[in-house]
């Protein structure tokens, strides 16, 4: 028994026939599609792959042994709809698609809880809302199951008009193998709000902001790039690799003494308490939903800022450093 998490299922806890002799569509075939669709197939279920074009997409499934067909036809007949593409993408795809042929006791599933949430996309009351959310990339989803395993996944229940939606939720889970691992139960609110936090704070933004603050510090000092990029950017991952598995104070036990003092004494000093308050007006963003606004504006307008700060990124000093040591240290690497 677990003394501080709430409830964690896993293989018992839920079973394949709440959904097994359901008829599933699978929109999109990007990251988590792919995951999913192989994943749940492998599993067993009757799956359907719809998409909006003939594009790469199409190709990769094609590539993969996976017959894709256009969304319409993925649709009919179908009994639970899984919306894998962009967040962004889809309220589009159900008010045009999903919408005209809904009916009543048909199920609606997402791997993120943002167009419910923050009601892009708004179900009628006879519909069942339900989420299974991995806690991982796409591509992590397939290889953990292909390896006998599965990632964590959060289960959700938005509107329950079956009686059954948590059962179903707990079911496709199972399906993406995440019982393998223990799958925790949550809101809609809870995740998408935490999931924006999470890549925004460190995952995704803090993370890629302090690795280039700190690669630029050196080489702002005289130093060599590529010294630079091995010391600041390319040793995280062996440094994350131990937290993943230890924990922050497995990792802190895992490097020398020398680090251990200075990591403890200058982490804090470095991310302190003003950090820690401009953290905080962002988290309080997400929950208002004020970035929300703001990334659908973005959006709805082209993401045209989006394009040119990955033209910046694509264009720094770090990535053409970076492009050219990676070869070196892939070289490297184990065979998998
Ligand atoms: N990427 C990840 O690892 C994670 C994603 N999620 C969630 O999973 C869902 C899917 O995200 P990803 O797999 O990242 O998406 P993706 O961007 O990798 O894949 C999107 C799919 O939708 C298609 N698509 C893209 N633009 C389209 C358009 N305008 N019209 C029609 N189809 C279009 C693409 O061809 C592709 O098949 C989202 O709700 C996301 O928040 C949740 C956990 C992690
Ligand atoms: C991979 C994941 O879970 C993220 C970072 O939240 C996402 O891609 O949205
Ligand atoms: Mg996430
Ligand atoms: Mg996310």
């Amino acid at each position: 028994m677990s003394k501080v998490l709430g409830k964690v299922y896993t293989e018992n806890d839920a079973d394949l026939k709440y959904v097994k002799d359901k008829n599933i569509a699978v929109l999109g075939y990007g990251s988590q599609g792919r995951a999913w669709v192989l994943n749940l197939l492998d599993s067993g279920l009757n799956v359907k792959l719809g998409l909006e074009r003939e594009g790469n997409s199409w190709k990769k499934a094609q590539e993969d042994g996976v017959k894709p067909m256009k969304t319409e036809d993925a649709l009919k007949g179908a009994d639970i709809v899984i919306f894998l593409v962009p967040d962004m993408v889809q309220r589009k795809i159900y008010a045009e698609k999903v919408k005209p042929v809904l009916k009543p006791g048909m199920d609606l599933v997402f791997a993120h809880g943002f167009n419910i949430h923050y009601k892009l996309i708004q179900p009628p009351e006879n519909v069942d809302v339900y989420m299974a959310a991995p806690k991982a990339p796409g591509p992590s989803v397939r290889e953990f199951f292909v390896k006998g395993g599965g990632v964590p996944v959060l289960v959700g229940v938005n509107q329950d008009y079956s009686g059954q939606a948590l059962q179903k939720a707990l079911a496709i889970a199972k399906g993406l193998g995440a019982t393998k691992a223990g799958v925790l139960e949550t809101t809609f609110k809870e995740e998408t709000e935490t999931d924006l936090m999470g890549e925004q704070l460190d995952l995704v933004g803090g993370l890629t902001a302090m690795l280039r603050a700190t690669f630029h510090t050196i080489v702002d000092l005289g130093y060599r790039p590529e010294m630079a990029y091995f010391e600041a950017i390319n040793e995280m991952k062996l440094i994350t690799d131990q937290i993943y598995e230890k924990g922050l104070s497995g990792m802190l036990r895992a490097v020398s003494d020398t680090a251990k003092y200075g990591g403890l004494t200058v982490g804090t000093y470095v991310i302190n308490d003003d950090v820690k308050k401009r953290m905080k007006e962002k988290a309080e963003r997400i929950k208002s939903g004020k970035f929300a606004d703001e990334w659908i504006e973005e959006y709805d307008e082209g993401s045209k800022n989006l394009a040119s700060l990955m033209d910046d990124l694509d264009n720094s000093l770090e990535e053409q450093v970076g492009r050219e040591l990676r070869e070196i240290v892939l070289r490297g690497q184990p065979k998998k």
